[in-house]
């Protein structure tokens, strides 16, 4: 991890869950996870091991599966085959005790979006089980971190796609998860917020989580993540630290290498004037 990934001093105390002596689990193992959709097979007999306190980075191109994968090793998608164990819970056989140690910032955001910012908050907590007093405290903290603090009474549904995508965060880590698992989480955040979250994230493994992002950037991977998976076509590509995966090389140029799909040529003569 690089110093502009550093958690900062001013963070609010947004640690995980149940941290103190690592969990002898792996924070997230799927095993032979695989989904079919008619004849499309998404995911194909994937498994991958993400170690307890790692921060971990999913990438691939467009269509090979991270989003299904994720889908299901969070519990939102039923496999067509395999399993999911969030710090050695099932999270289809045990999904309560699996979903406790889980927060999970979703792409397609399916939020309750009739309420305002705090007020989503507030029931995710209260969802959560938390009491109200911490609810309302952590609820401020993650409004601050997030900026979010200049409209309290503006719905949800009135929100930019990257305050959408900073509320649903917050609503993820206000139960303090052991488990963070983000889907594009930078995606139409500015870069202010980005390096807000970024902090908060380096935070949030430093006190003893562990982190998972898919994501298309890949210097902010190589950047902020110390483990990596490459999928592609619905397969696992490689897997392993960042260093060993990029072998020498940028983790770009590594998965371009890997991946492959870049078009040669002078590009589309009818574009040219
Ligand atoms: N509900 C669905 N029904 C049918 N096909 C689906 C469904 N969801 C995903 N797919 C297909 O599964 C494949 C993997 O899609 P997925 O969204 O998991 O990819 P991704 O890696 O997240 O892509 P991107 O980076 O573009 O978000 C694609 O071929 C997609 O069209």
């Amino acid at each position: 991890m690089t110093d502009d990934t550093a958690p900062s001093a001013s963070l609010p105390p947004v640690v995980p869950h149940g941290s103190g002596p690592v969990s002898a689990h792996p924070a997230l193992s799927v095993e032979g996870l695989s989904k079919a959709f008619g004849q499309v097979l998404a995911v194909d007999s994937v498994s991958f091991e993400v170690p307890s306190g790692s921060f971990f980075g999913l990438v691939g191109p467009n269509g090979a599966g991270k989003t299904t994968l994720l889908s299901m090793a969070t519990g939102l998608l039923r496999p067509s085959a395999g399993t999911a164990l969030v710090y050695g819970k099932d999270i289809l056989r045990e999904p309560d005790a699996a979903k406790q140690l889980l927060g999970v910032m979703p792409d397609g955001l399916r939020l309750f979006d009739r309420l305002t910012g705090p007020e989503l908050l507030e029931f995710t907590g209260r969802l959560r089980g938390l009491d109200q007093g911490t609810v309302k405290e952590r609820a401020a903290d993650l409004l601050e971190l997030m900026d979010l603090t200049a409209e309290p009474r503006k719905l949800v549904t009135d929100y930019s796609a990257g305050m959408k995508k900073k509320i649903t965060l917050a609503a993820a880590l206000i139960h303090a998860p052991r488990l963070l698992v983000l889907d594009e989480p930078f995606e139409a955040v500015d870069p202010v917020s980005a390096a807000n979250i970024r902090d908060v994230l380096a935070h949030f493994v430093a006190g003893g989580g562990t982190v998972i992002v898919s994501s298309h950037v890949m210097d902010l991977v190589q950047r902020m993540c110390d483990h990596v998976a490459i999928v592609a076509g619905g397969r696992l590509v490689a897997s392993g630290t960042v260093d060993e995966v990029r072998a020498g090389q940028d983790l770009e140029s590594r998965f371009i290498e890997l991946v492959g799909g870049r078009r040669s040529g002078e590009g589309l003569a009818w574009l040219e004037h």
